[in-house]
């Protein structure tokens, strides 16, 4: 029997992790030597530094054999390859191959996937030229000046964030082509208010559904089809689509064009595919979306190394996992010093509680540990005048995940009271990272910060469009490394569903359950 259906209860490896004495003191843990050390190089000057997390030498020792004897990596490797690792739906995981190669030529149909994704990226480079230089124009003869993506979940969070990173200093370099938008909700109060701002005339529209059949986005679809229709312009000569080619919309009409992704690449993983490239191609253009797939690459390839102190997603995993499952800790918050940043815990939300959300493992009975933990976050400093109360001196201990950067985008920094805006955001993570582990001691009972409380934190000189996507690999490895060691499918979402049949059920008219008769008599008045 192979090792790689292991339960993580039935590991020896994690046997010895739990008998193992935890850190006593994370504020005696925290040395400045411990600091300046205890970190593992992500390239291009960025780095995963886990001097705050309260591991010692025998736990990372423990957690290498765990990771080990879960062969993770053996298996990161066998998705490159092309192995069936969503097996309840049946599909290979290929997201890695939509920023290069790294294990064998995969090919289905008779086509290389690889040549198929950089395809679809070199056709969106070409579609995004005659877009820019005017070449294709909206219906009333103006040239595009506005984009805006209509998706939701994996269709709309990555994209939407990656974006919001870049548009700053894109736009602070005069490098931002075109200003993007984003429709999502079904609530009709989000195309109304997006659709009311654009100049239709100039926008073009990229309709974005892996599978097509999604409610909220083909609703949104319509809604603005008739709003382009409202003001006497072709909808046709205003709309891209971005689809898996077995869906039903790659047979629609009534698109300028259609690039493609494929069932292989997650909605939650489809950034760096067409679902990404699309909306990023249009408003950087093509050289910042390459530095962006390069970054991502990087991280994939750095997956791969087997020695936990040189690979920082398998590090920032195996973490997590004695986090959850030792120390028994319930969520994770992901706090980006960085305004661009702003959405990206939203992503991280999907990426890492729609893969790991799970109860039963891959071969479909019931897991008895603890498995994704609840995900959350917010841009600091914000966060400190919001949910920080409960994250110092709350009952739960909630692990954080700083990220940083020692510079802005947008070069307007300046000194005001003696310290500039950026040097005062770093002052602030850098104290809050030592509060959160050190503590207080206070003669008030209300005033004790008892410390102890762990942190880990990713930085880089800038946030590039390099590191951009370095930062979202990263993560999706950290994810993808976190369900082996569960032995979970990271790689389906079927809950989802009931709530969509759900629904479907009151918009027919067919209700079945008492309850939600009941409710919806309540929305009737
Ligand atoms: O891209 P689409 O097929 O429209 O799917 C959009 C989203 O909806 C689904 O309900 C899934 O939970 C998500 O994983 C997916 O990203």
């Amino acid at each position: 029997m192979t090792k790689t259906t292991n339960n993580l209860d039935s590991c020896e490896a994690f046997a010895q992790l739990t008998a193992l004495q935890p850190v006593g003191n994370l504020a005696t843990l925290l040395t400045p030597q411990r600091v300046a050390t205890a970190q593992v190089a992500m390239d291009d000057g960025m780095w995963f530094n886990y001097a705050a997390k309260a591991v010692d030498e025998p736990i990372l020792q423990a957690l290498q054999q765990l990771a080990d004897e879960q062969q993770v990596v053996s298996q990161y490797r066998q998705l490159l390859d092309g192995a069936v690792m969503n097996g309840s739906e049946q599909r290979m995981v290929l997201h890695h191959l939509t920023r290069g190669q790294l294990g064998a030529d995969v090919v289905h149909g008779g086509t290389s996937l690889r040549d198929f994704y950089q395809q679809q990226l070199d056709r969106i480079a070409a579609f995004c030229v005659q877009v820019h230089n005017g070449e294709v124009r909206g219906g009333s003869g103006e040239r595009f000046t506005r984009v805006c993506q209509i998706g939701i979940g994996g269709s709309d969070l990555g994209p939407r964030a990656m974006y919001l990173a870049l548009a700053h200093g894109q736009r602070s370099q005069k490098q931002l082509k075109l200003e993007a938008s984003f429709i999502s909700n079904v609530d009709p109060d989000d195309a109304g208010q997006v659709l009311a701002e654009l100049p239709l005339s100039r926008t073009l529209f990229i309709l974005v559904s892996k599978s097509g059949t999604t409610q909220e986005t083909l609703t949104n679809e319509s809604l603005v089809r008739e709003a382009l229709r409202s003001q006497e312009l072709d909808p046709a000569r205003h709309m891209v689509a971005v689809t898996s080619e077995t869906s039903p919309l790659a047979q629609s009409k009534g698109f300028l064009t259609s690039f493609y992704m494929d069932d292989f690449v997650g909605g939650r993983f489809s950034s760096t595919s067409a679902v990404g490239a699309a909306v990023l191609m249009l408003a950087f253009g093509e050289t910042v979306v390459k530095e962006f797939l390069a970054g991502a690459h990087q991280q994939d390839c750095l997956a791969l190394n087997p020695n936990v102190d040189e690979n920082p997603a398998l590090l920032d995993a195996l973490i997590g996992v004695y986090e959850r499952n030792v120390l028994g800790y319930p969520a994770t918050a992901v706090l980006p010093y960085s305004q661009a940043l702003s959405r990206f815990p939203a992503h991280l939300q999907q990426l890492d509680m729609e893969s790991n959300g799970k109860s039963v493992n891959r071969q479909g009975q019931a897991v008895r540990y603890a498995t994704g933990p609840v995900v959350f976050g917010e841009a600091g400093t914000n966060g400190q005048h919001s949910f920080y109360q409960l994250l110092h001196q709350g009952t739960d201990r909630i692990p954080l995940q700083f990220i940083g950067f020692l510079r802005e985008q947008g070069g307007s920094d300046r000194v005001i009271q003696g310290s500039t805006s950026q040097q005062k955001l770093n002052a602030n993570l850098m104290a809050q990272i030592v509060a959160f582990a050190k503590g207080r001691r206070h003669k008030e009972a209300n005033k004790v910060f008892v410390g102890q409380r762990p942190s880990s934190l990713i930085y880089a000189a800038q946030l590039t469009p390099r590191v951009l996507g370095s930062l979202l690999a990263h993560f999706e490895n950290k994810v993808m490394f976190q369900g082996f060691l569960w032995n979970i499918n990271s790689f389906d979402q079927e809950g989802v569903q009931l709530g969509k049949m759900l629904t479907q059920q009151v918009l027919g008219g067919r209700v079945e359950d008492d309850a939600l008769d009941a409710y919806c008599r309540l929305f009737q008045s």
